[in-house]
C-alpha cells in the first residue's frame, strides 16, 4: 500500500463544538439548564434565594453561553447526530480526518453520548453506520479497505481494547504519522456491525465502577479509531484518500468530595482529573493561541493530550460535544464544562485531505511505463535488424562475416605487431646498456691486472675490484630481464606465425575482397616493420660509432703517452672534443695523473671548436658522424681484439622477427653478403631481405610490379611497399645512413 501524503491544499477551520443536556433523572433538584434556538445555552443560578436587587445589579450566577449546535434533554444521540456530526463523518469517507470526543463532568452522559442504547445509539454506532452506508454506495466504483482500533488510557497506562489481556501500550511520535501507539492492534472490518461487536467487547473490558455520581462511571478514557483507506477502481489516475475517526469517549471527572470516593477510586480520580485537567489546560492554551498568538499547549502533560493532539491542532475536524446535567446540584460543573467549550469554540485546526501518493506512485508507475515502452521500441527496432539480417542474401551474409573477421584478425595482427615493436625496442636499450657493461668489465679486468703485475695499490685495487662486482651484478640483472624479453618475443613470433596461417588460410578460401584487404594489411605492417628497421640500424650504427672513436683514442693514447693538451690537439684534429677526464687507473699517466676515460663518455655531434674552453667540460665526448675512424691510422694494437664482443648477440634479440627458420616469415633481416647498407666487408650489419616463395605466389603483383626503389628489389622485400610510399622518409634516412658512414652498394 502506498504511504499517504498530505496534499498542499488546507483548510482552517474551528472546533465544532456542541452541547447536549441530559435529562434530569435520579437526582433530586431542579432545572437550571435553558437551551434556546438549538445554539444558545443558559444556566441559571441556582440560588433562588436571589432577591431583585441581586437581579438588577448582576449579581447573578446566572450565565448565558452560544455554541455551534446546543441540544436539550429531549434529544436523541441522532438528533445530535444528524446535526453537529454527520457531515464531519461524511469526509471521513472522502480522506479526512475527524475527531469527536464527548467532555462533561461524571454522569453528565458521555458515554451515553458516545455509545449510547439500543432505543439510542449513540455517536459512535451511528458514525459507523454512516461510513459503512457512504461505502456501501461508492462500492462500484471504488475500493475501500477499514480497519479500526480501540484504546483506553486508565491511570496515564494505555491498553487495548481489543485484545484479551492488554499488555502496557507506548505511545511514539513518528515524524510522518504523528502520534501512534506501538503494538495497538488494528483489525480489518468489512461492516458496521462487526465494529459493534469489536465495541462491545472493549466496552465489557473498560474499567468502570460504581461511584456516588455514577453508578457505571468510566474511570478511563476510550478512543476507538477507525480508519476508511478509498481507492478509485479501473482508472488510469485512481486516487488512493485515507480518512480517520477518532471517537473519546472520557473519564469522568469529579470532585473526590463529591463522589465520595477512597483508596484506588481516588487514585484513579486523581488521575482521570489529571489529564482531564491537561486537556482543560491544552484547550485553554489552544483558545489563547487563536486570540493572542502563539502560546505553549502543554499536549505532554499526559497522555490523553498527546493522543488527542491531532484533534485538538493537527489535520483533523473536530467536534466537542459538551454533556451537561440540568439539575442545579450540578451547577458548578455545568458552568465549568460550558466555560471550557466556550473556549474550544477558538481552538482552529487546519484540515487536509489525505490524499495519497498516488500521484507520486502513477508518475512512478508513468515512468517505468514510459521507459518500458522505450525498451519495447528499442526491442522491435532490434527484432527488425535481426530480421533484415536473417533475410539479406546468403553471398552478402557471407561476405559481411568475412569482413567482420577480417577486421578482428586485422586489429589481432596490429597489436602483434605494436607488441613485437615494444618488445624489440626494450630488449635494444637493454642490450646497449649490457654493452657498456661488458666493456666496461674488459676495462677493469685489465686495469686489474696491471695492477696485480706491476702497480700493487691496495686501495686502487680495491675500488676496481669492488666496481667490478658491480658492473657484473647489473650484467646478470640485465641478462635475466632480457631472457625474459627474448620469450616475449617468442612468444609474440608464435602468435605472428598463428595470425599468419589464419591470413594464408583465408587468402586460399576466400575471394578478392578478402584477398585485397588482407594484402593492404600485409603491406601496412611490412611498412611498420621497415620503418622500425631502418630506425635500429641507425642507432646501432652510431654506437658502432663512438666504438669505433673510442678505441682508436684509446690506442692513441696509450700508444703516446701524450700531455692532456697534446691529446686535446690530436683528438681535435679527428674531429673530436675530449670532455670527461676521468680516467681507469691502469692508464694514468703518471706526469698528469688524470686521462680521459673515453668508454663512458657520450657522442654527439661536434659543432664547434675544439680548443674552446667552452667545450671542455665534464660531461661528454663530441665527434663528427662524418669522421670515419675505421679508417684512421690507430687500428692496430689491442683495441682492434677487443671487438663489439656483444654485438652479434645484441642483433640476433632485435632480428629475431628475421629468423631464417620461420617458414612464415615475411620480413628477413640477416646478414648476408647481399647487404645494400654498409660499404665495409667486414661490416657487422646487414639486411637481406626477402619475401617467402610461397607468399610471393600469394601476391602475384609483387612477382612482376618493378620497384622504383632502384636497387631494393620489390620482389625481395615484403616491406617494399613502405618503402615505395614512404620515399620521403627513405631519401632522408638513406641521407643519414650515408651521413654516417654507410653507402648502398648500388648507389
Ligand atoms: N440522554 C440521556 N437519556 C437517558 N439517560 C441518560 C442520558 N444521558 C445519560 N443518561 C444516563 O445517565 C447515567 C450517566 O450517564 P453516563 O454514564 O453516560 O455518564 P458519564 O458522563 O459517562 O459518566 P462517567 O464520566 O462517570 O463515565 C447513565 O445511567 C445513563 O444511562
Amino acid at each position: 500500500m502506498p504511504s499517504l501524503k498530505v496534499p498542499a491544499t488546507k483548510k482552517t477551520t474551528t472546533l465544532t463544538v456542541a452541547v447536549k443536556c441530559r435529562p434530569l433523572m435520579r437526582e433530586r433538584g431542579r432545572d437550571i439548564v435553558r437551551v434556546n434556538d438549538n445554539k444558545e445555552v443558559v444556566i441559571l443560578d441556582p440560588d433562588l434565594s436571589k432577591d431583585y436587587l441581586d437581579r438588577i445589579q448582576n449579581r447573578t450566577k446566572e450565565k448565558k453561553y452560544c455554541f455551534d449546535y446546543a441540544f436539550g434533554p429531549d434529544s436523541t444521540n441522532l438528533d445530535v447526530y444528524t446535526r453537529s456530526i454527520y457531515s464531519v463523518i461524511t469526509g471521513v469517507v472522502q480522506g479526512l480526518n475527524a475527531t469527536v470526543f464527548a467532555y462533561g463532568s461524571t454522569g453528565s452522559g458521555k458515554t451515553y453520548t458516545m455509545v449510547g442504547t439500543k432505543d439510542d445509539p449513540g455517536l459512535m454506532i451511528l458514525s459507523l453506520h454512516t461510513i459503512f452506508d457512504l461505502i456501501r454506495k461508492d462500492k462500484n466504483s471504488d475500493d475501500f479497505d477499514i480497519t479500526c482500533s480501540y484504546l483506553e488510557v486508565y491511570n496515564e497506562v494505555i491498553y487495548d481494547l481489543l485484545e484479551k489481556s492488554s499488555g502496557h501500550l507506548e505511545l511514539r511520535e513518528d515524524p510522518e504519522h504523528g502520534i501512534t501507539v506501538a503494538g495497538l492492534r488494528s483489525i480489518k472490518v468489512h461492516s458496521a456491525d462487526k465494529i459493534l461487536e469489536l465495541l462491545n467487547l472493549g466496552n465489557s473490558r473498560r474499567k468502570t465502577d460504581s461511584t456516588e455520581a455514577n453508578v457505571t462511571s468510566s474511570r478511563s478514557h476510550a478512543v476507538l479509531e477507525i480508519t476508511v483507506k478509498r481507492k478509485q477502481k479501473n482508472k488510469y489516475r485512481s486516487q488512493i484518500m485515507q480518512g480517520k475517526l477518532a471517537l473519546v469517549d472520557l473519564a469522568g471527572s469529579e470532585r473526590a468530595s463529591e463522589t465520595n470516593s477512597g483508596g484506588q477510586k481516588l487514585r484513579d480520580g486523581a488521575n482521570i482529573n489529571r489529564s482531564l485537567l491537561a486537556l482543560a489546560n491544552c484547550i485553554n492554551a489552544l483558545g489563547k493561541q487563536q486570540k493572542k498568538g502563539l502560546a505553549y499547549v502543554p499536549y505532554r502533560n499526559s497522555k490523553l493530550t498527546r493522543i488527542l493532539k491531532d484533534g485538538l491542532s493537527g489535520n483533523s475536524q473536530t467536534v466537542m460535544v459538551a454533556t451537561i446535567s440540568l439539575a442545579d446540584c450540578q451547577y458548578h460543573h455545568t458552568l465549568n464544562t460550558l466555560k471550557y467549550a466556550d473556549r474550544a469554540k477558538e481552538i482552529k485546526t487546519h484540515i487536509q485531505k489525505n490524499i495519497g501518493t498516488v500521484d507520486t506512485h502513477l508518475s512512478d508507475y508513468q515512468r517505468m511505463i514510459d521507459s518500458l515502452q522505450i525498451e519495447v521500441c528499442r526491442l522491435k527496432k532490434e527484432l527488425a535488424e535481426k530480421e533484415s539480417q536473417l533475410s539479406v542474401k546468403p553471398a552478402e551474409k557471407a561476405a559481411d562475416d568475412e569482413l567482420s573477421w577480417l577486421n578482428i584478425l586485422s586489429h589481432e595482427t596490429s597489436e602483434n605487431v605494436q607488441e613485437r615493436i615494444n618488445l624489440q625496442k626494450a630488449l635494444f636499450e637493454l642490450e646497449e646498456t649490457n654493452l657498456r657493461n661488458r666493456t666496461e668489465l674488459q676495462h677493469l679486468d685489465d686495469a686489474i691486472a696491471k695492477q696485480q703485475a706491476f702497480e700493487k695499490d691496495r686501495a686502487a685495487m680495491d675500488a676496481l675490484t669492488a666496481r667490478r662486482q658491480v658492473i657484473l651484478d647489473n650484467i646478470r640483472d640485465n641478462d635475466e630481464a632480457e631472457a625474459n624479453y627474448q620469450k616475449e618475443i617468442i612468444e609474440n613470433e608464435k602468435h605472428r606465425c598463428h595470425l599468419q596461417g589464419m591470413i594464408e588460410e583465408a587468402i586460399s578460401n576466400n575471394g578478392n575482397k578478402t584477398y585485397l584487404r588482407i594484402l593492404s594489411q600485409y603491406r601496412l605492417l611490412g611498412m611498420n616493420n621497415t620503418e622500425l628497421q631502418f630506425e635500429i640500424a641507425m642507432r646501432d650504427q652510431v654506437i658502432h660509432n663512438q666504438r669505433e672513436a673510442q678505441r682508436n683514442l684509446w690506442n692513441l693514447l696509450m700508444g703516446l703517452g701524450l700531455d692532456e693538451k697534446r691529446i686535446v690537439d690530436l683528438a681535435a684534429k679527428q674531429g673530436i672534443t675530449i670532455e670527461d677526464w676521468t680516467m681507469t687507473p691502469h692508464l694514468r699517466v703518471p706526469e698528469r695523473k688524470q686521462l680521459p676515460d673515453l668508454a663512458y663518455g657520450r657522442c654527439s655531434q661536434h659543432g664547434h671548436s675544439p680548443s674552446s674552453p667552452r667545450s671542455y667540460s665534464k660531461s661528454s665526448c663530441i665527434f663528427q658522424h662524418h669522421q670515419d675512424f675505421s679508417s684512421g691510422s690507430f687500428s692496430s694494437g689491442h683495441w682492434n681484439s677487443a671487438p663489439t664482443f656483444c654485438r652479434e648477440d645484441h642483433h640476433s634479440s632485435y632480428y629475431l622477427l628475421s629468423h631464417d627458420h620461420s617458414p612464415s616469415a615475411f620480413l628477413t633481416l640477416r646478414r648476408s653478403n647481399e647487404h645494400w647498407v654498409g660499404s665495409r666487408p667486414s661490416s657487422w650489419f646487414g639486411m637481406h631481405v626477402k619475401i617467402p616463395q610461397d607468399l610471393r605466389n600469394s601476391y602475384p603483383e609483387m612477382k612482376t610490379q618493378s620497384s622504383p626503389c632502384g636497387s631494393i628489389s620489390a620482389a625481395s622485400h615484403s616491406a617494399d611497399f613502405g618503402l615505395c610510399h614512404k620515399d620521403t622518409w627513405n631519401n632522408t634516412t638513406r641521407q643519414h645512413l650515408s651521413d654516417v658512414g654507410f653507402h648502398n652498394n648500388q648507389e
